[in-house]
């Protein structure tokens, strides 16, 4: 085989070992395998640099420092989510929904991940463009710094063209290590894991995002009406292109199943490796969704029920002490 070719399959066999580490969270391999094909393609390419391809794994690591974020005007704005406290504000949502629609309502329940939206570009199946939501008509542009978290593709299973949205977060684990460092190093500590988040997508220097340990669950197909004609048909779809999507939403048929759902993970949630605010639902037809519309700055068919703060010590301290 020649070297080419030998880069090209090198690039294709760890970036299916990625994929199924930091997506499916079902590795492949172990360390030491993966490290001795990564450093095999990193010394192949250092000496063949014309041939690097554009979503090699070798990306992921090291970086560079940027001069600034460039300004991106979003395509489809990145609108935010109007709230719901208790069963009868999700029961008001429900009537308003079913007073401009007849057809019957089928929701979608999925966490509320505390992280912060982005953004992700693709075309011909290949990672383009990545930005922040800002202020929901204009973001920045993050591209170099999201190629650097290894649960997002750099290159899709189709080569199609995708405007994709989804949260990126820091998990509890990751959160914690970090500031126990930055206490040894007498740095500020972050409050919480989605300013440890929103600080790292922030830094010029995007070697620091690559040994940050973020991650993200895709929720949202911008130009959705290609992919399926349901919301939960688009999360399958995001799936099969090679998305991570959380695995707990559900298909629900009333709004007394979405208030037991909310419960139900409310006490659940200090359980999981990520924290959640609260439960996003949306109406699972996108034809109804076309029907509901949106107000000034949130859609008419999705609602966030938000869940009390959690009291953690830290937050404690915070308020206590402020
Ligand atoms: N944080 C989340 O887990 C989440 C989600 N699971 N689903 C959506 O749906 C969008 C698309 C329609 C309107 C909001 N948004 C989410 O987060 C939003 C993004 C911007 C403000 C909220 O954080």
């Amino acid at each position: 085989m020649d070297v080419k070719e030998r880069i090209k399959e090198l690039t294709e066999i760890l970036t299916k070992y990625d994929y199924h580490y930091h997506v499916l969270d079902e590795p492949l391999v172990d360390d030491a395998t993966y490290d001795s094909l990564l450093a095999e393609l990193k010394k192949l390419e250092k000496e063949n640099p014309g041939l690097v391809l554009a979503h090699s794994p070798t990306k992921r690591v090291g970086g560079k420092v940027l001069a600034g974020f460039k300004a991106v005007q979003h395509g489809t704005p990145m609108l935010s989510l109007g709230n719901a406290f208790n069963s009868s504000d999700l029961e008001d949502f429900a009537i308003r929904a079913k007073k401009k629609t007849s057809q019957p309502l089928t929701y979608v329940a999925e966490l509320k991940i505390d992280g912060l939206a982005v953004t992700l570009t693709y075309e011909n199946g290949m990672l383009v463009r990545g930005a922040t939501r800002g202020d929901g008509q204009t973001g920045e542009d993050i591209t170099e710094n999201l190629k650097k978290i290894k649960s997002i593709p750099l290159k899709l299973t189709q080569p199609v063209n995708i405007e994709v949205r989804g949260e990126v977060y820091m998990p509890k684990l990751a959160f914690d290590k970090l500031n126990e460092q930055r206490k040894q190093e007498e740095k500020p500590q972050f409050a919480n894991p989605r300013n440890a988040a929103a600080g790292t997508l922030r830094q010029l220097d995007t070697s620091i995002v690559a040994k940050r340990n973020l991650s993200i669950f895709f929720y949202s197909i911008a130009n959705s009406d290609e992919f399926g004609s349901t919301h939960s048909e688009n999360l399958s779809a995001l799936k099969e292109l090679g998305f991570r999507v959380n695995p707990n939403y559900k298909k629900l048929s009333s709004i007394e199943e979405v208030y037991a759902y909310c419960n139900d993970w409310q006490q659940k949630r200090e359980n999981l490796p990520y924290e959640i605010d609260g439960v996003v639902i949306k109406i699972d037809s996108l034809s109804i969704q076309r029907e509901l519309g949106y107000t000034a700055k949130s859609p008419r068919w999705a609602i966030a029920y938000k869940f009390p703060a959690q009291r953690s010590f830290s937050k404690l301290l915070d308020v206590t002490f402020t």
